[in-house]
C-alpha cells in the first residue's frame, strides 16, 4: 500500500472535520476523493500530504509518517492545489526552470514537463498572461517536475469550460504511467467516473463508500456515478 490511513480524526472546535477515516490506496491507483462541500476531503488530503497533523489515528505514506514534516517524503510527492504558487513575472518555461532548480533536477526536465502538459506554444508567455486552463496545466507541470511517485490533484479542471475540461481528461489519463499513484479530489462525477480506478465518498468526515465507479453503480442500481453518488450521500 502506498497510503494507509487508520482511524484518523481531526476536530476544529466542535466540528469533526475528519471523523474516524480508515482507507488504503494501492500503488498505481488513480484514486478519487469525492464528497459534498465541507465533507472533510481537503482536511483529510492535507493530513496525508503532511501539511497538517491529525488529532489521532495513524497515516503512512510510502512507508513513512508524513507528520512531523518529512522532507524526504515531500520530495517523493507532487502537490497541485487550487492556490498553486507561480512565479508570475516569469514565462512558463522560466517558471518551470525555477521549480526544477528548487527540486535540484536537471534544467531539461522543465522542457519535458512543459511538453507533457501541452504548453510548448506558450513557453515564452508570461505566467500572468496565461488563461485559466493554461495555468492549470502549468500547475500540474510544476507538480510533476521532480517525477513524484505520488501525485495529489485538487480540482485540476475547476477553472475550465466544459469542452476544455473534457480535453483535459486526456492529459490526466497520461499522468499515471509507470506505477505513479494519483489522489484526486473533485466535484465532477463524470470526470471521476472516466478517470478513477476507485473512489471514496466522504460525508461529514466519514467514509460513506469506497469502491470502483462500476461497483458503486451496481451497488446502487445507478446508470452512472453521479446517480450513485446522489443516492449514497442522501441515504
Ligand atoms: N482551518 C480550519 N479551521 C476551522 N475549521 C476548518 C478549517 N479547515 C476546515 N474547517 C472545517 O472543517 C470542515 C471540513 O472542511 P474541508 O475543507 O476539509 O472540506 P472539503 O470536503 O474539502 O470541502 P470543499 O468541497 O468545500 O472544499 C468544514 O466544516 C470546514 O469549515
Amino acid at each position: 500500500m502506498i497510503i494507509e490511513i487508520d482511524d484518523v480524526r481531526k476536530r476544529y472546535g466542535e466540528r469533526n472535520a475528519v471523523d474516524g477515516v480508515t482507507l488504503s490506496i494501492e500503488a498505481g491507483e488513480f484514486f478519487g476523493v469525492l464528497g459534498p462541500n465541507g465533507a472533510g476531503k481537503s482536511t483529510l488530503v492535507e493530513i496525508v500530504e503532511g501539511l497538517r497533523p491529525a488529532d489521532s489515528g495513524t497515516v503512512t505514506v510510502l512507508g513513512r509518517t508524513p507528520w512531523p514534516r518529512d522532507l524526504d517524503l515531500l520530495a517523493r510527492m507532487g502537490i497541485q492545489t487550487q492556490s498553486s504558487a507561480f512565479f508570475t513575472r516569469h514565462t512558463a518555461i522560466e517558471h518551470l526552470r525555477r521549480v526544477a532548480a528548487l527540486h535540484r533536477v536537471p534544467r531539461e526536465r522543465a522542457d519535458e514537463v512543459l511538453q507533457l502538459v501541452g504548453l510548448q506554444d506558450v513557453a515564452e508567455t508570461r505566467v500572468e498572461k496565461l488563461s485559466g486552463g493554461q495555468r492549470q496545466r502549468l500547475a500540474i507541470a510544476s507538480a510533476l517536475t521532480h517525477d513524484p511517485e505520488l501525485l495529489f490533484l485538487d480540482e485540476p479542471t475547476a477553472a475550465l469550460d466544459p469542452l476544455a475540461r473534457k480535453q483535459f481528461w486526456g492529459l490526466l489519463k497520461t499522468l499515471s504511467p509507470a506505477g505513479r499513484t494519483i489522489v484526486y479530489t473533485t466535484h465532477h462525477l463524470d470526470e471521476a467516473e472516466a478517470l478513477c480506478d476507485r473512489v471514496a465518498i466522504i460525508q461529514s468526515g466519514r467514509i460513506v463508500a469506497v469502491d470502483t465507479p462500476a461497483g458503486l453503480r451496481q451497488r446502487t442500481g445507478s446508470a452512472n456515478l453521479e446517480d450513485a453518488y446522489l443516492k449514497l450521500v442522501a441515504a
